[in-house]
């Protein structure tokens, strides 16, 4: 599975400490991140993260790339709901994107821990069937 982390400032933390909790579901997953969230998350575990550009220079917009071509399998976006952000535009299209490719988003950690506990039980199995049957750019 694709996944992808991204937190805001403020909740850097409690996405290093939800990804170490959960390391072992993480570990042979393909993994993407934010620049700055996925330094973070590399410096706390031994996990291989492919890391965009940093929110406000672009990464939150590379990330919904993949998600707009339904590359992504799940998004743990852990947004800081008492701070404004400057590229508000971009976290903005990243979500959007994600309800329109229909891509499981967790943006707090209470979803996250439902979601990644889907993940470890198997019930992602259905995006291999999305990647399976994924229509070519000409047929959309
Ligand atoms: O701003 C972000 C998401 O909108 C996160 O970016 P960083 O992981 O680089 O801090």
């Amino acid at each position: 599975m694709k996944i992808a982390f991204i937190a805001h400032d403020r909740k850097k933390e409690e996405m290093v400490n939800f990804v170490i909790a959960y390391e072992h579901v993480f570990e042979g997953q393909e993994l993407f991140s934010t620049g700055t969230t996925g330094s973070r998350i590399m410096e706390n575990t031994d996990l291989k993260i492919h890391r965009f550009m940093s929110g406000p220079l672009g990464g939150d917009q590379q990330i919904g790339a993949l998600v707009a071509q339904n590359e992504m399998d799940l998004i743990v976006f852990l947004r800081d709901p008492l701070m404004a952000q400057p590229h508000e535009p971009d976290i903005n299209a990243l979500l959007r994107l994600c309800d329109v490719q229909g891509i499981p988003l967790a943006t707090n950690i209470a979803t996250a821990e439902i979601l990644v506990k889907a993940l470890d039980r198997g019930d992602f199995a259905w995006r291999e069937l999305v990647h399976k049957y994924k229509p070519t750019s000409d047929e959309v």
